[in-house]
């Protein structure tokens, strides 16, 4: 890091744009296998949440790898970099006063708690979007699994690249056995429980 270069706090802080807004903020952290539901059921906690009249903010694992973390593949190294990046981005959302949905498949642990320790305690939420393999490769929304099991995909993660399940989500979803509205459900009642949303 230069040395020459300073820190600068700001008059206005998280305290006073969480005030104005009116809840705490927050990231919900979603991970799970590819074709798990994080997408999906982050889109849908996302629109309860503006419901409710909450501010906030989806990262999408998709759409941020052909903007901000272009050029980026799925080697484990590469993976690492995406995941900083995103922790780094979640942490000046969260700054910004809002409640941030990031859905990425964050395969390691390592990765999911360097993101946590930028954020103060309570503010990053792990959601483990547990959808067995098997499951996930049923639904196979976008063909990948085929075409990985094809050989046409390198390093397609649950198959041939690792994938760290969460020890301690603070929410576990098991999509397998709860349909996308109970999994909604849940993450607004864990968020009503910890006091970041009114009921
Ligand atoms: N090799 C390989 N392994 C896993 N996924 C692959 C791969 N190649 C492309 N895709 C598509 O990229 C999406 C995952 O990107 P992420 O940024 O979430 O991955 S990671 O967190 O860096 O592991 C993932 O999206 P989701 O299905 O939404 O998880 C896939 O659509
Ligand atoms: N109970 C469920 N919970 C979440 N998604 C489900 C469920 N049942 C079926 N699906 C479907 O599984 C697919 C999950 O895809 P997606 O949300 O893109 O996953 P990911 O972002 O983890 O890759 C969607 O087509 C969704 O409609």
């Amino acid at each position: 890091m230069n040395e020459n270069i300073v820190w600068h706090s700001a008059i206005i802080d998280k305290q006073t744009r969480a005030q104005q807004k009116g809840h705490k903020p927050l990231v919900l952290w979603y991970t799970g296998l590819s074709g798990s539901g994080k997408s999906t059921i982050a889109n849908a906690v996302e629109a309860r949440l503006v419901e409710l009249g909450a501010h906030t903010y989806l990262l999408d694992g998709d759409n941020i790898r052909h903007g901000l973390n272009r050029g980026l593949s799925f080697s484990d190294e590469d993976r690492v970099e995406n995941i900083r990046r995103i922790g780094e981005v979640s942490k000046l959302f969260v700054d910004a006063g809002l409640i941030v949905s990031t859905a990425f498949i964050s395969p390691f642990r390592a990765d999911r708690a360097l993101a946590k320790s930028l954020l103060q305690p309570g503010e990053f939420v792990e959601v483990y979007v547990d959808t067995p393999l098997e499951v996930c490769e049923k639904r196979d929304p976008k063909g990948l699994y085929e075409k990985a099991r094809r050989g046409e995909i390198a390093n397609f993660t649950g198959i041939s690249s690792a994938y760290e399940a969460p020890e301690m989500p603070e929410i576990h979803l098991q999509t397998a056995s709860q349909s996308i509205e109970q999994s909604v459900d849940q993450v607004i009642d864990y968020l009503v429980t910890q006091g970041v949303l009114k009921a």
